[in-house]
């Protein structure tokens, strides 16, 4: 079985995209599979430096050590084929109807999936006011925040979605619902 719907979630540090696309996952059960294309970025780095890679895949501070290094490598790789990540994110995935991409950053990444999986893609950015990302750890760091990791998708304009998670947010269950109401299994 392949995915009826793949939904890809883009978002700066901290605007909340593992915060939602988790609780997307509670509401949708066993009907989603998360995707993560930092996941084979982080298993590289985990195995090629000896590091811990449940502390890596978490949101605390562990990766932020090692964030700059890994942008500088997965940027090599992605020079010789922008979808070296996203096609191992696939390949790993379970069979479920729905995909929930959690992690897109730059314009490629959205190629790759729309080139691969045509029209059932649906494009969703999470957006978060600076001091509301600071309240949950985030500093300004540059090499990270001012590099395409980070900006790529600043100017892109065709979300499917816009969700403000930041100062004046919607509740979560509104947020949700307007996830929801994008999926359509027929
Ligand atoms: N709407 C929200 N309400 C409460 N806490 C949130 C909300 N969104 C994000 N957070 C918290 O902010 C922190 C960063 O969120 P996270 O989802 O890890 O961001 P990202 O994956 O975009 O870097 C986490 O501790 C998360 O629980
Ligand atoms: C090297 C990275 O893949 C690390 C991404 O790690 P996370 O996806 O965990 O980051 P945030 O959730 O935004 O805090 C970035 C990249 O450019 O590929």
């Amino acid at each position: 079985m392949s995915p009826k719907v793949i939904l890809l979630f883009s978002g700066k540090r901290k605007s909340g995209k593992d915060f939602l696309t988790d609780h997307l996952q509670e509401l949708l059960k066993d009907r989603c599979e998360i995707l993560k294309i930092s996941q084979p970025i982080k298993s590289h780095w985990a195995r090629e430096n000896n590091l811990n890679l449940n502390e890596l895949l978490s949101d605390n501070e562990y990766k932020e050590q090692y964030r700059l290094d890994m942008i500088k490598w997965s940027e090599a790789m992605r020079d010789k084929d922008y979808g070296c990540f996203c096609k191992q994110a696939c390949l790993n995935a379970a069979d479920k109807p729905i995909w929930i991409v959690s992690d897109i950053r730059r314009k490629t990444d959205i190629q790759w999936f729309k080139e691969t999986y045509k029209d059932i893609i649906k494009t969703i950015r999470i957006c978060a006011d600076d001091d509301t990302r600071r309240a949950r750890g985030y500093q300004f760091k540059s090499g990270v925040d001012d590099v395409a990791s980070e900006c790529d998708l600043d100017d892109y304009t065709e979300w499917d979605l816009v969700i403000n998670n930041g100062e004046g947010r919607q509740p979560l269950k509104e947020q949700l619902s307007s996830i929801i109401s994008l999926i359509s299994l027929s």
